[in-house]
């Protein structure tokens, strides 16, 4: 079995981009976690398929699955990407691309300057929105970690993200260890993606993203979004944030208001494409 893909990125977080209208390709976790493995497959953080849409009101439908093989329902850096590779694959001649993922309907625009703006939808803090054991209304839970209480702001943007209180200096947060603690906590049966903020004014943060299925990224979409979204309501940022992630910034526009879309505006980038015969995977080998 050979698999034609792009080898792409959004701010250092990278993906291998698979047509599979076109070609027909059966992606199991173990295929999956095979090609993500940096040494002994393609590498990646996520794999970006591309089908047929379910639904009459999008073009494509997107599905998203982690390095770790588990098959997700949002990607914020793999929806820029995953328009600027259906444009260039000439799939569409369109360039506001409505796509379906496991999470419902979000709408992707190829701007002039070769950015992607992205409306990510309405963030939700209900906690029957989350995979969370929440103990009171949303945004802010205290969560204990090995006897030490962490604060964090709980919200899906289609994925779930736990966002905590920001740090003075982000560089010297405890990502590996905190946010491995908390992406496998109990409180999130389905695990979680971990944001680690620090503010620096009300238009400007920085972030660190441990996400599930992958460990700390270069950068996280919805994780900028979602840190976004969690310190607009604790009235920390204002409604347009420069989000600075370890790979780059995003532009993140939200007004706060819980019935609004929220925004995210990058870049994307190729690095190159590729053919490779799959059959060495087959289910012997993985
Ligand atoms: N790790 C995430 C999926 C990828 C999200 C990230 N790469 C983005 O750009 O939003 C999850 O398990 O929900």
């Amino acid at each position: 079995m050979n698999i034609k893909f792009s080898k792409m990125h959004g701010l250092g977080n990278d993906f291998m981009v698979v047509d599979a209208i076109n070609q027909s390709i059966e992606f199991s976790p173990g295929l999956v976690k095979a090609l993500a493995n940096r040494h002994w497959g393609v590498g990646f953080d996520q794999l970006l398929v591309v089908e047929k849409p379910q639904s009459t009101q999008a073009d494509f439908r997107y599905r998203i699955f982690n390095a770790d093989g588990s098959e997700v329902q949002q990607c914020g850096n793999g929806a820029r990407c995953f328009a600027r590779f259906v444009y260039d694959q000439g799939l569409t001649q369109k360039r506001e691309i409505p796509v379906e993922t496991a999470s419902g309907l979000i709408v992707l625009y190829l701007e002039a300057d070769g950015q992607v703006r992205v409306n990510m939808g309405v963030p939700r803090f209900e906690p029957n929105a989350l995979p969370f054991e929440a103990e009171q209304q949303a945004p802010t839970y205290q969560i204990d970690v090995d006897h030490q209480a962490w604060l964090i702001g709980a919200v899906s943007m289609g994925n779930p993200h736990a966002v905590l209180m920001p740090f003075e200096n982000v560089a010297q947060a405890p990502v590996e260890s905190l946010g491995a603690a908390l992406e496998s906590h109990p409180r999130f049966p389905e695990r979680v993606n971990v944001g680690f903020p620090q503010l620096i004014d009300a238009e400007y943060i920085k972030l660190r993203v441990f996400e599930r299925g992958a460990g700390e990224t270069q950068a996280c979409g919805t994780g900028a979004c979602a840190a976004m979204a969690v310190l607009r309501l604790w009235g920390k940022v204002s409604e347009q944030v420069t989000v600075s992630l370890p790979g780059g910034d995003l532009q993140i526009r939200w007004s706060g208001k819980l019935d609004e879309p929220l925004w995210m505006t990058g870049p994307v980038a190729t690095v190159f494409s590729a053919e490779l015969d799959a059959s060495f995977w087959d289910e012997g080998n993985l």
